[in-house]
């Protein structure tokens, strides 16, 4: 019989998990540590980073999972390839890589300045397309897998985010493109489209701090990381070996389902 618990485990692989010093990277990293994976926790600044490896190094000691901490600018391919190398001098391998680093910011289009245009697919977009590519040899080696996290903003429209919508609806095109071109060689593409979720970077978006995101409000539909960061565990496991080119929301439930009087 299949040993399901086994089917949805991560313990023993290497992760690179970027923009993990904060919110829905940071909420993965956790997940795939205390499930026994070693990861690899990136982000522009290693004073950032060094308390999150730190972190789970200390809450996965009996587990056999592992952390490093990289900085890395994803928009920088010197730096990504360099996360690369560290991550396989370090752990041997790599098996599995989220690309998650992203920002945005909300403003209307037509006050979207080109460098801010620029400046947000580049993170977005651009940081996915350098980080896949630097590790394309080592997620082939393995029979590994990626995902990304894209939003939901690039599934539907979603006012003041015209630049952020249309690099993640970018992304999630690349990867069912990808799927089809790596699928061959064992490597699963996937995405997760999360909708509001309470993070420093949400908040910070909204100009309140990430107590401040109302109750009432996380519990009716704004998301907490943990819940994507599960979505993340999932696509990484041998229980979703069947799971290819997708991309999942996870948005609660949509404002039409808000109040059915029934
Ligand atoms: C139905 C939809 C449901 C789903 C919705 C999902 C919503 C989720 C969104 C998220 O992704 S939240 C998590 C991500 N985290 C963040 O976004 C972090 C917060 N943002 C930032 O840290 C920054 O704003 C930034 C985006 C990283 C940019 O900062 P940076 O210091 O790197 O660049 P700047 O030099 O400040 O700006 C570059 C360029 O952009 C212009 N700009 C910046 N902010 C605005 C603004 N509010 N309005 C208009 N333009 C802006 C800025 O002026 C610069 O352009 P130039 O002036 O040089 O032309
Ligand atoms: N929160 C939400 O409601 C939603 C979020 N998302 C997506 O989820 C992902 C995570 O968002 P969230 O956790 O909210 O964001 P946060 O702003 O809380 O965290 C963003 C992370 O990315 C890092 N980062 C930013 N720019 C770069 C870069 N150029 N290179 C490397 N790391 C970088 C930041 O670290 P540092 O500052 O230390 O570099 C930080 O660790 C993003 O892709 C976002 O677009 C999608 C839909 C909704």
């Amino acid at each position: 019989m299949t040993d399901h618990t086994d089917r949805f485990s991560v313990g023993g692989r290497t992760a690179v998990v970027t923009g993990a010093s904060s919110g829905i990277g940071r909420a993965i990293a956790e997940e795939f540590a205390a499930d026994g994976a070693n990861v690899v926790v990136c982000s522009r600044e290693q004073e950032n980073v060094d308390p999150v490896a730190e972190t789970i190094r200390e809450q996965t000691e009996e587990r056999g999972g592992d952390a490093l901490a990289v900085e890395c600018d994803v928009t920088d391919r010197e730096a990504v390839e360099a996360l690369v190398e560290a991550t396989v001098e370090k752990f041997g391998s790599l098996d599995v890589l989220v690309n998650n680093a992203g920002a945005s910011f909300m403003a209307n289009f037509e006050d979207i300045s080109p460098n801010g245009w620029q400046k947000i697919l580049d993170i977005n977009l651009g940081g996915t397309y350098n980080c896949t590519q630097a590790a394309e040899q080592h997620l082939k080696d393995g029979g590994g897998s990626v995902i990304n996290v894209a939003s939901v903003a690039g599934q539907q429209g979603a006012p003041y985010m015209s630049h952020y919508g249309a690099a993640k609806a970018a992304v999630v095109n690349l990867t069912s493109t990808l799927a089809f071109e790596w699928a061959g060689d064992g490597v699963r593409v996937n995405c997760i489209a999360p909708g509001f979720v309470a993070t420093p970077g949400l908040a910070s978006q909204m100009g309140i701090s990430a107590d401040d995101v109302d109750r009432e409000e996380v519990e009716r539909r704004v998301g907490v990381s943990e819940e994507i960061a599960d979505v993340a565990r999932f696509l990484a496991s041998d229980a979703a070996s069947f799971v290819v080119g997708e991309t999942i929301a996870a948005a609660g439930v949509p404002d039409v389902m808000e109040s059915p009087d029934v």
